[in-house]
């Protein structure tokens, strides 16, 4: 896997370690309402998982992660990348993995859903076929190349998004809430897929079990980080304080 820093930007003071994030002073405002306020980390670790309550800003950061929205203020990069403004260099650097597959498949078969990514990069077609073939052989799933995509049942689409991502060898993949839908054993088989994955892996989760074992735990609450740290420490702290709210009436409202 190639995780060596691309294009390097000269404006960038702190070298981005390898397969590393760094986000600047990221804010971002959405619909009149300020979701993320000055959000700033360095982050080396191989499995970082991010926490926070309903509306804390945590699928809005994922998406400035991968490069989807460009922040009002600040900069986010990826192995070197900038990813809001080098969207090609962000494809090879930063994957993201959605909560629900069938907002992100948009192609009829298997192979052609796999290898588009590679194809956005540009490779070639004979190029991403092989690569395809490859992702599929290396997860036992060969017979699937020419399966309609609609066909598969969720946990069955996830893995094939899953290993879309994954064909682009990017040094991070960021995943939103991907196992919410799925039963436990689905979701304990991604997540060995996962486990055996060389990338760093950014997980958002409301779930604190799936970050047993993780370097290093970020919580999000009103657009800011309040708490970093090694899981345990952040999870307690985290835990004892969802359970203060959960003890209140106001839910999580809209902007306004
Ligand atoms: N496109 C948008 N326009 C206006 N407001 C938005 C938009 N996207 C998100 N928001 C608001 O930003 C806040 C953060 O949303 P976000 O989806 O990032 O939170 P989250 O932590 O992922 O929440 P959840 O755990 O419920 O998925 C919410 O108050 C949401 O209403």
């Amino acid at each position: 896997m190639n995780m060596r820093p691309r294009t390097r930007s000269a404006a960038l003071a702190v070298p981005a370690p390898a397969g590393g994030l760094i986000l600047q002073q990221i804010s971002l405002r959405l619909g009149g309402r300020q979701v993320l306020d000055g959000v700033s980390l360095t982050a080396a670790e191989r499995r970082i998982g991010i926490v926070g309550r309903n509306g804390s800003g945590k699928t809005t950061l994922a998406r400035v992660m991968a490069g989807l929205i460009a922040p009002d203020d600040g900069r986010a990069e990826v192995c070197g990348i900038d990813v809001a403004r080098d969207r090609r260099g962000a494809l090879g650097a930063v994957g993201i993995l959605f909560q629900n597959p069938d907002h992100q498949i948009i192609f009829p078969t298997v192979e052609e859903e796999i290898a588009f990514g590679l194809t956005q990069m540009g490779r070639s077609r004979a190029e991403a076929a092989a690569a395809t073939r490859a992702m599929l052989d290396r997860f036992g799933k060969g017979h699937w190349a020419g399966a309609a995509t609609h066909s598969l049942s969720q946990g069955q689409k996830q893995l094939v998004c899953l290993m879309a991502i994954l064909v682009m060898e990017p040094g991070l993949i960021v995943l939103d809430e991907p196992f919410s839908g799925l039963d436990i054993a689905t979701r304990m088989q991604l997540m060995r897929c996962l486990d055996a994955v060389e990338a760093t892996v950014a997980l958002i989760t409301h779930d604190p079990e799936p970050l047993t074992g993780f370097d290093r735990v970020i919580w999000l609450e009103g657009g800011k980080v309040i708490g970093d740290g090694p899981p345990d420490q952040v999870l307690d702290r985290f835990g004892r304080q969802m359970r203060i709210w959960g003890g209140q009436d106001d839910l999580s409202d809209l902007p306004g």
